[in-house]
């Protein structure tokens, strides 16, 4: 079933500009809830405070911790919730106006569980594409597709009450995408899985453009799986737009280069070795913080290309063993907390111990709760 990109260009000023091809515009979009019960809600809720962004096909993410406002935002997109200000155009279309013919061509995963448990996947595929408006045979051949590529085509008869997180996540998947949409908007779809599921959900992800050429839009609040996975990153965060820009920007190297070496009889801390040895050959090092001797890694920064001939010949020299010499890269977590999230690249191992300080966790292993604060602590 492949489907040419969109290619619309939005009726808002910005975007009518030649070459702007955007699947969704929003221009100054906020969304106010009305006083809460809540003692804290009482003045109401800002969920969207002026969002301006445009988002071009590909696959796109959409970062925020709990609460950013990422469900309403995409809400607002299918025409379910009217903004309070701005506009939004989704496929060219506002969604003040064209709620409907935008969801006739746009798939929604919603966040929360909404399957009925007594039917089978292939009568509720059915259903919502009967819905979305397909005759009886295209809804059949289309469920029947649209299953066998979510990997549900054994399991499409039996109940979906039997049915594991993984395999309803999928679920979710296919009626989002039985009628071929152009765009899907996905709401943590990898809420749930266990490793090995997000990494299949992620893959179906990126598959869904790459073989269908439809554009997605993504949410999570997991930094690393969407830098996996995104052509392009959105982040907000208390309904503000931080920052949106391609994931290589996001993540383009840094001057920092990770050095890890083996102990020898003759050096039994290589570690510590090498670093009173660079330092009097006049490398820069950064401080890790660590005592010495307790870190196996030691952060250089790089002033020019000799400085990688310097740590090899003085790894070398020592007679020490190279593990590993890699180029660090920045990283989403940086858009919370620049200061902190630099300092800790320098300090951690492994690049998906990101999250730890903005509360977002950078990786599924991650998304345990955080002290004073957890997974809301941006
Ligand atoms: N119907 C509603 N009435 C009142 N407040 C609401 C309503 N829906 C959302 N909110 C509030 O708006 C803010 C944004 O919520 P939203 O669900 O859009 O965030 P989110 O980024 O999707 O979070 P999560 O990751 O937890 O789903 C929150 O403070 C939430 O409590």
């Amino acid at each position: 079933m492949p489907i040419p990109p969109s290619g619309l260009t939005c009726p808002a000023d910005r975007a009518t500009t030649v070459g702007c091809v955007t699947v969704i515009v929003t221009e100054g979009l906020s969304k106010r809830f009305p006083l809460g019960t809540d003692r804290a809600q009482r003045g109401g809720v800002t969920a969207l405070d002026r969002l301006t962004v445009d988002i071009a096909p590909g696959v796109t993410g959409l970062i925020g911790s709990n609460g950013a406002g990422k469900s309403t935002l995409i809400k607002i997109l299918l025409g379910l919730s009217p903004a309070s200000e701005g506009r939004a155009c989704v496929l060219g279309m506002d969604v003040a106006t064209a709620g409907g013919p935008i969801r006739e061509r746009v798939g929604y995963m919603p966040e929360h569980d909404c399957l009925p448990p007594d039917v089978s996947a292939t009568e509720f595929v059915v259903h919502m594409a009967r819905m979305s408006g397909l005759p009886p045979t295209a809804a059949r051949e289309r469920t029947a597709d649209t299953l066998r590529h979510v990997g549900l085509y054994e399991e499409r008869y039996r109940p979906i009450g039997g049915y594991s997180t993984g395999m309803r996540q999928r679920v979710k998947l296919a009626q989002a995408l039985v009628h071929d949409p152009r765009l899907v908007l996905l709401d943590e779809p990898t809420n749930g899985l266990d490793p090995a599921g997000r990494d299949e959900m992620l893959g179906l992800i990126r598959r869904i453009h790459r073989e269908f050429g439809i554009s997605v839009l993504v949410t999570s609040h997991l930094l690393g799986e969407l830098e996996r996975t995104c052509d392009h990153v959105v982040v907000i965060d208390g309904g503000r737009l931080l920052r949106s820009s391609a994931t290589s920007d996001f993540t383009r190297t840094t001057t920092t280069v990770a050095v890890e070496v083996t102990d020898t009889d003759r050096h039994p801390d290589g570690t510590t070795a090498l670093r009173t040895a660079l330092t009097a050959a006049g490398v820069g090092l950064r401080t890790d913080g660590a005592e010495p001797g307790t870190s196996h890694l030691l952060l250089i920064d790089v002033a020019d290309d000799s400085t990688y001939d310097t740590v090899r010949d003085t790894v070398a020299g020592l007679g020490l063993g190279l593990v590993r010499m890699e180029q660090r890269r920045h990283r989403i977590a940086e858009v919370f907390h620049p200061r902190e999230a630099e300092a800790e690249a320098g300090l951690q191992a492994k690049p998906q111990d990101a999250g730890l300080r903005t509360g977002l966790p950078a990786d599924p292993q991650d998304e345990r709760p955080q002290k004073g604060g957890g997974r809301d602590a941006v």
